[in-house]
């Protein structure tokens, strides 16, 4: 049996192998031209055989289009554009709208598609009375952007439309079917601080990542090596993106040809450079520094925010990611997909602190083993050697 569930009040399709269809809701769509169950049909027969690229053009697409609306609002922050969410982490009238225009996006371009989405944002406090000015300045900053960019024909999209498309969202993903997973800003903290950001955006077939992109609107196209500061003639602004199979290509935001990446392929490290959060509350800083003191990595930690990390480590910026947060945080699947199939495409491993591969397809949170580490195929063994070792010291000295 395949399910195809239609949010925004399109159709919720099911199919039985006799095929017996079910549709149990009109086909009804702002945005949607709504595939009819026939082109669904063939779309779940052929479904082995994808190779992702009408998906991919459209993800790139999303991505970079948000990446717009950010890079639009970064420039000019204001106090009322950030909100505290209710685990206090921050939220911003960006992150909001980026999530809407992605959501538009993908319905728009996949209109033959099963649409589900698992993003980190909803709409609860939009709705409240305090909300509207808020939903107002992002409503504007979506329509806006969508007319700016000039490729798609619809009329000005209401505050409801735009409550609705970050509702998309609540999917709760899973091993069964296709799942699109987004987080709009990932790295809201480094965003309003003016630093790093990104846009993350997966597509999950069957609980494992299929493809990936990742839009860093403030990350220079250049090796940002051992500093993560840079010179303000830097040229800014990259789009990584990856399929299975496919392998890893990077090309400006502003739409450069690509070229394929690969990660750091050093098996020293003594010359191995590695990154972590910039944010001391995300991750140990503690505990990495006793890690790459194990290993021997001479270089200082390079701290920056978001997935930005994974896309600067799939070009082989530097050749370790650690991550280790504090007791009680648990990881959610928009902060690691896209990454994860960058830098794996890339030549690249992620496991947790045990050494597992990363499992996308438990739902909207990661299970994992304490901490999420990064390198190449050969530091790999070595690292999770250093890693046993300081987490071993860590809760001896406790
Ligand atoms: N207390 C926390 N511990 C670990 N990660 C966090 C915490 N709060 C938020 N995050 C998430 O960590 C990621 C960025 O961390 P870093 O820049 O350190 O890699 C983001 O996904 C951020 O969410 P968000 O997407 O809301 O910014
Ligand atoms: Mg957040
Ligand atoms: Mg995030
Ligand atoms: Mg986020």
């Amino acid at each position: 049996m395949v399910t195809i569930n239609c949010l925004r009040g399109v159709p919720k399709i099911t199919y039985t192998s006799t095929p017996k269809i079910t549709i149990s809701k009109p086909v009804v769509s702002l945005f949607s031209k709504r595939a009819s169950p026939l082109v669904a049909i063939v779309a779940a027969a052929s479904f082995s055989s994808m190779s992702y690229d009408t998906e991919l053009a459209a993800a790139k697409k999303a991505a970079s289009l948000a990446a717009r609306l950010c890079q639009k609002v970064q420039k000019a922050l204001l106090q009322s554009d950030v909100q505290s969410k209710s685990d206090k982490s921050p939220v911003t009238v960006a992150d909001y709208g980026s999530q809407a225009l992605v959501s538009f996006v993908l319905e728009r371009e996949l209109p033959s598609e099963s649409f589900s989405l698992v993003a980190e944002e909803d709409s609860g406090d939009l709705r409240k009375e305090s909300g509207q000015e808020t939903l107002q300045r992002i409503t504007k900053l979506v329509n806006d952007t969508i007319a700016n960019d000039g490729s798609f024909s619809v009329p000005t999209l209401t505050a409801a439309d735009v409550l609705g498309a970050i509702d998309c969202g609540k999917s709760d993903g899973g091993s069964h079917g296709r799942h699109w997973v987004l987080d709009p800003i990932d790295g809201t903290k480094g965003f309003v601080r003016g630093d790093q950001y990104a846009i993350a955006l997966a597509l999950l077939d069957e609980g494992k990542v299929v493809l990936g992109v990742l839009a860093c609107p403030n990350l220079p196209l250049a090796s940002i090596g051992g500093d993560s500061r840079h010179s303000s003639d830097d040229e800014v602004g990259c789009l990584f993106f990856a399929k299975v199979g496919a392998g890893t290509y990077m090309q400006s935001l502003d739409g450069s040809s690509p070229i394929k990446v690969h990660v750091s392929t050093t098996e020293n490290p003594e010359e191995a450079s590695f990154f972590e959060s910039f944010e001391a509350a995300h991750s140990s800083h503690d505990l990495s520094s006793s890690i790459a003191n194990k290993l021997g990595v001479k270089a200082p930690p390079v701290r920056i925010d978001s997935q930005a990390k994974y896309g600067a480590l799939s070009r082989g910026d530097g050749a370790i990611y650690l991550r280790f947060p504090h007791k009680g945080y648990r990881e959610k699947i928009w902060d690691h997909a896209a990454g994860c199939i960058v830098v794996t495409e890339a030549g690249g491993v992620a496991t947790d602190a045990a050494g597992n591969p990363l499992d996308f397809s438990k739902g909207r949170y990661l299970d994992l083993d304490t901490g999420i580490i990064v390198t190449n195929q050969k530091l790999m063994p070595s690292l999770l050697k250093a890693v046993r070792e300081s987490l071993d010291e860590a809760t001896s000295s406790l």
